[in-house]
């Protein structure tokens, strides 16, 4: 049976003055999976996802998200879709003046009419999703290491169960071993949730160890497959790439 596709771009170009960004670009991102947005720096990489979650405008070409065609959606069709997928932008970002618990329960608080006794429980237990001690509850974002602080906004986005999670360079800035966590948390709530995530992502490890498949980005699609396909490619600039730190 055919994988369910959670995310369709069809003959999408982004040309901004004379600074051809994507060239008629086509792909598509199975239910399940973890999809890699690879490319070196300004290749389109973050335009494409802010495309793709309505945060930027599609110039030309097509894209369908969750089956809903995002570039002809009416107001209704966009709080849908908003329901269904978490974009983390700028992966870490929490309301400093909010504890931890607080942060995870600000979009239960925004978005749902549920009492705040089960907001408080749907949180604590995102808290143990992403690994993180009841402990650290009542903590405020100063007092969290980065590694944490990603967590935490990890956890606040999962608080609204998405299908589909959208994920910013979830690594950047970290050390290995945080980093190594992040990439055992991501594989853990794949096999744990069964959501689709997609991450743009320079890191490696996270390229060889976390992700089912990936696209290379250069102004086309200069590669579409998984690591092994990838590092037996006859294409030299794509063997360097992926060994030179995803650059
Ligand atoms: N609104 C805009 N107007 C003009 N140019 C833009 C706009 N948004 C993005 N760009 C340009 O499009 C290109 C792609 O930007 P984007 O941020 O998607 O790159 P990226 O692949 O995410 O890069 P990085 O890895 O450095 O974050 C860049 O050259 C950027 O300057």
């Amino acid at each position: 049976m055919e994988a369910v596709k959670i995310i369709k771009v069809n003959n999408l170009s982004t040309i901004f003055g004379e600074n051809i960004v994507h060239k008629d670009i086509s792909f598509s991102v199975n239910e399940g999976e973890i999809f890699g947005v690879l490319g070196g720096s300004g290749s389109g990489k973050s335009v494409l996802v802010k495309q793709i979650v309505m945060l930027d405008k599609i110039q030309k070409g097509n894209i369908e998200l969750l089956g809903k065609d995002v570039s002809n959606v009416n107001l209704k069709d966009i709080q849908d879709l908003k329901q269904q997928f978490s974009y983390l932008f700028q992966f870490g970002a929490l309301y400093s003046f909010l504890n931890v618990i607080e942060n995870i329960s600000v979009m239960l608080k925004e978005y749902t009419d549920l009492p705040s006794d089960l907001i408080e429980k749907i949180a604590y237990t995102n808290l143990e999703i992403v690994g993180l001690p009841k402990s650290c509850a009542l903590l405020y974002p100063s007092q969290l290491s980065g590694g944490m602080v990603k967590r935490v906004a990890l956890a606040r986005s999962l608080a609204m169960q998405p299908k589909v999670l959208f994920l910013d360079e979830p690594t950047s800035g970290l050390d290995p071993s945080s980093t190594q966590k992040i990439n055992e948390l991501l594989l853990y709530l794949k096999s744990m949730l069964n959501i689709t995530i997609i991450v743009i992502t320079h890191d490696l490890e996270t390229i060889k160890t976390v992700l089912d498949r990936f696209i290379i980005l250069k102004q086309k699609i200069i590669f579409d497959g998984n690591i092994t396909e990838a590092l037996n490619s006859n294409d030299e600039f794509i063997r360097d790439f992926l060994t030179n730190k995803g650059k």
